[in-house]
């Protein structure tokens, strides 16, 4: 099964090309901004398969770059989903816990109401609707908190902060579950693998257990790693910031557990591995 990847460095790209054998492609060769390279590169692919694991994931940089965000999180992915329909290539999509308005205390279906309530969550949606209208065998994968010991996330913010501070505010009413990139590119993988064998494909939230919040999210990242730091609960109101968030984000994993056999991992493992990778062994 030969695999093309969209995104090189980005946290679910890195684990994809650890993982398999991929090809692989950053900014340097497709610029995201630009539709039409990613028309031109689906064309002239021999891939069997593609999966986009690259977006504008900054969420509050969004809010004030809705154009490049809309380019990159819904123009693109819409234009590679309908020509990889052409050439008759499955493709695979992620999107996000953020397109849901995080009301109520349920966990979120995939036929739940959307309703995303900031910038980056509105053009990950229309994205979906891309992928979906474009006609093809495709696979959406809704995943949330992602996490890796690369680029930019929580662990590592909460990690780099505690360099410095020994006292921290972090919010704790807004509950959703941690992923590891990891375990989402061994799933995507196993997806393409059966796209490629004939599963029609669909809209599948992925994501770890148990739930949490986010200052426990940051506790457990201390703990782990061994770090003395007083973590304060805040209220999501007393901390600031262009974009807002939902507040109960969890996504519902039975789908893909009933369709394809794939089971929600444990986050506290996943994070045992980043940090050792870190250097936080203890
Ligand atoms: N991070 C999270 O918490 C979550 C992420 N997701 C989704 O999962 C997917 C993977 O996210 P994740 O691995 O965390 O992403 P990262 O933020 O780690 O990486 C983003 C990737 O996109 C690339 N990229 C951004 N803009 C462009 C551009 N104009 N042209 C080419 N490449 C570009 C980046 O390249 P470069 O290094 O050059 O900037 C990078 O490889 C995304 O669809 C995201 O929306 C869903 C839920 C949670
Ligand atoms: C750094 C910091 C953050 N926070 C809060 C802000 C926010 O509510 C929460 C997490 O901060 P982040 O900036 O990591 O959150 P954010 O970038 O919104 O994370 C999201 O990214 C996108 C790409 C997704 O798709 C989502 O699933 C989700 O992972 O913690 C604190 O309360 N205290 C702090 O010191
Ligand atoms: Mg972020």
């Amino acid at each position: 099964m030969k695999i093309l990847v969209f995104g090189k460095t980005g946290q679910v790209a890195t684990e994809l090309q650890r993982q398999a054998k991929v090809v692989a492609l950053g900014r340097d060769l497709v610029d995201l901004t630009d539709p039409s390279i990613c028309a031109a590169v689906l064309d002239a692919t021999d891939a069997d398969v593609i999966i986009n694991a690259a977006a504008y994931t900054a969420v509050d940089h969004a809010e004030s770059q809705e154009a490049v965000a809309t380019l990159i999180n819904s123009t693109t992915p819409r234009i590679m989903a309908e020509t990889a329909a052409i050439h008759k290539i499955p493709f695979l999509h992620i999107s996000t816990d953020y397109v849901f308005d995080g009301s109520g205390d349920g966990q979120w279906r995939e036929e739940d109401p959307v309703n995303p309530i900031n910038v980056y969550g509105r053009t990950k949606l229309r994205g979906e609707e891309g992928v979906r209208a474009a006609g093809g065998v495709h696979a959406i994968l809704r995943t949330s908190w992602v996490f890796s010991a690369h680029r930019n996330n929580f662990v590592k913010t909460m990690l780099r902060l505690s360099e410095t501070e020994s006292v921290l505010n972090v919010v704790e009413d807004q509950i959703g579950k941690p992923t590891p990139a990891a375990d989402i590119a061994a799933t995507l993988l196993k997806m393409a693998e059966a796209l490629c064998d004939g599963h029609p494909g669909g809209t599948y939230h992925y994501a770890g257990k148990p739930w949490t919040s986010w200052k426990a999210f940051a506790c457990e990242t201390f703990a782990q790693a061994g770090r003395q730091v007083e973590v304060k609960g805040i209220p999501s109101s007393s901390y600031l910031s262009a974009a807002r968030r939902p507040l109960n984000s969890r996504l519902d994993c039975s789908r893909i557990a009933a369709d394809f056999g794939i089971r929600a991992p444990d986050w506290r493992a996943g994070l045992r591995d980043v940090l050792t990778e870190l250097g936080y062994a203890k």
